[in-house]
Formats: structure tokens, sequence, C-alpha cells
């Protein structure tokens, strides 16, 4: 990644600002009292107060910002800073190494350099990994070909131990997506369990992500302004800054700052769909630093491949009808999976060609 090629540079109404506002950020959620209290246990009255609150706090937060930070989620640090460790270690190799799994495709997970996002080349290279394994998927994303297929994860042989951190790190990251989800399901007035049916064959995946110092940070996005198409997103980044959210109140784009353990959530097009848009999926893009390298590991919570994403029942009614037509899931994410491969001169699929 010395030279720029033309392919990473940027519209010029894409290109960030790189003095950017400290102005008021994404909320910080403390979920202390999520350890404490489980929605099905029931629980004393003080916890459930605090529970309460806390329900009434996430719901605030996906509806003013998309996005939040969370403190006291009940992750172990241990795990978050091995395979953060692995990470580096993993990118820190030759390229010899890391084209060993690299993704093709036919092997649509593994190592991969040439992400673009809306067609530009993000400065950044990723390693990702299914939750599930096997992950059953579509073999195909034409509508009629019922045929599904496996994708396997690719473990390279060095670093060892990256394949047991990823897993160890995909089982927390896990639970701590379930409990969200009942804390945004519970937001919107639902029982805490009602999207659990979604995701018992989730086809959820955990991404690292390495951004190089880059000589044109001006020009250049480690990944352009997107909308993660998911459910949910928990994403852990290093301390080094460069995750920017566009603010709803206004439209600026505002700096994620960095907080020790802390883990970002946001709120993804399919929660957008099921909430009727009550809650709505916000861009974000990262911004690249001249000097300093990035690293950064999400975790997209997916549903199982035949979920069909349509806005919930519950949350429609005679005012406030059905904003989406129903659509297939795993159609949805591999058609989405095969234009990452290149630069496509047709438009990607995205939610708002099933808006009514
Ligand atoms: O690296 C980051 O901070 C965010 C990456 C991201 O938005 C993504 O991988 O979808
Ligand atoms: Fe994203």
């Amino acid at each position: 990644m010395g030279e720029v090629d033309p392919a990473f540079i940027q519209d010029i109404e894409h290109r960030p600002k790189l003095a950017t506002t400290h102005a008021e950020g994404i909320p910080l959620i403390d979920l202390a009292a999520l350890v404490g209290y489980s929605p099905s246990n029931g629980g004393v009255a003080a916890s459930l107060a605090t529970y309460e609150g806390l329900v009434a706090e996430v719901g605030e937060a996906c509806k003013k910002w998309g996005f939040f930070a969370v403190v006291n989620h009940g992750v172990a640090a241990g795990k978050r800073e091995r395979i953060e460790r692995k990470a580096r270690e993993f990118f820190g190799q030759g390229m010899e190494e890391k084209k060993k799994v690299r993704r093709d495709e036919r092997r649509v997970v593994g190592y991969y350099d040439m992400e673009h996002t809306k067609n530009v080349r993000d400065w950044k290279e990723v390693f990702d990994c299914t939750v599930r394994e096997p992950t059953l998927v579509p073999a195909s994303p034409e509508d009629g070909e019922e045929a599904i297929t496996e994708w396997i994860n690719q473990w390279p042989e060095y670093p060892p131990g990256l394949r047991e951190a990823c897993e160890e790190y995909a089982q927390e990251l896990e639970k701590l997506a379930y409990k969200l989800m009942g804390l945004i399901a519970q937001s919107l007035g639902l029982p805490a369990n009602r999207f659990d049916e979604f995701f018992k064959d989730h086809t959820s995946f955990v991404r690292l992500n390495h951004y190089p110092p880059c000589p044109t940070p001006h020009l250049t996005l480690g990944a352009g302004h997107h909308k993660d198409s998911g459910a949910l997103t928990i994403l852990a980044q290093d301390d080094v800054g460069g995750l920017e959210v566009k603010r709803k109140s206004d439209g600026e784009w505002v700096l994620v700052k960095p907080i020790p353990d802390a883990f970002i959530i946001n709120v993804g097009d399919i929660i957008q769909v099921w909430s009727n848009e009550t809650y709505e999926s916000i861009e974000h893009r990262v911004m690249v630093n001249s000097k300093k390298q990035r690293f950064s590991v999400p975790f997209f919570f997916n549903p199982s491949h035949y979920t069909m994403v349509q806005p919930l029942k519950e949350l429609t009614n005679e005012h406030n009808p059905p904003k989406y037509r129903p659509y297939n899931w795993g159609k949805y994410l591999v058609a989405r999976k095969g234009s990452h491969f290149k630069k496509l001169n047709v438009e990607i699929l995205q939610i708002y060609h099933f808006r009514i």
C-alpha cells in the first residue's frame, strides 16, 4: 500500500475534514444493571427500576443517534486483549503468509485487502471469520434458486492461537449481542426475547480491521461512508481514533472518541426495518492517519439466512403502515458479499430498494 492508487481517492464531497470538532458525541451507557438483572428471572424492585432506566436510555440513544458506547458490558478484558494482540500479529506478517488465507469468490471469508465501499477502495486490510461453523447461506443471490451452501472459515497457521482467540471472542460477543437485542426489544415495547427467533442459525461474523498509516489522509478513507446492513454491530476500537458518525441532529461528522474497554454499538439496517424506522441505521466512516496504524474489531450480529426481514406486526398499524417490503436476508447478504470483490458499474443492493 505504498503509492496511492487513484482507486483510493474519494470524490470531493466525501473527503474528510481532518480537524474534526469534539462536539457532543454519542451517549455512553453503563450496562452494570444488565449484568445484575435478567428480565426472565424477576429480580428485586431496586434492580428492576435500574433496569427500566437502562431500557429507556438505550431507546433514547437508538432514536437520537443510532450509536452508543457501553461500559460494564461483562465481556472479559483478557479475551478482547487476546484477539487484539492476535490481529496485530496476523497483519504484521508478510503478504505471503496472509495470502494463504485470502478470500476469493468461492471462499468468501478470510483475508482481504481490496475492499471497496461505494465503489471507492478502502485504505485497509481485513480478516473475516464467521461465528457459526459452518454458516449456512444461499448458494446464489438469485430469487428462485433454493440451493444452500456453507461458508467455511480459513484459519491461518500463523500466528498460532488466532483461531482460538477469534472463537472465544465470538462466543462472548454473541452473549452480549443477545442482551443488547433484549434491551432494544424492550425499548420498543416488545418482550426481551422478541428478536431471538431470528438468530437461531445466525450468519454473524467477526472482522479484524487494520488501517495502515496513509500518506494522503485528506483524500482517502479507511472505510467510506456506509451503513451496516445487519441487525447490530458491536465494535472494539483501539486508542487511535478515526471512526466518525453522521450526527442525526445536524448531519455533521462527529468523531467517536476511543474509551478504554468500551464497545461501540450501532443499529444496523435490519433494526431500521424491524422497527419500521423508529430507529435508523446511521452512516459512519473511518478516517486514516499519516502516522499511526489503527486496529478495530467489529462483531456483526446477523439473522439466519432464511429470515424474511420486514417491519414487525406489533410496530405497524393502519396509521403507521409497513415502510418496507419483506426481503430475504440470506439472498441480500450473498448479493452484497459478491459486490465487494470489484469496482462495479452497478449500484450495490441497499434496503431502500425495498422501501415502499
Ligand atoms: O473501524 C471502525 O471503527 C469501523 C469499521 C466499520 O464501520 C465496519 O467495518 O463496518
Ligand atoms: Fe460499519
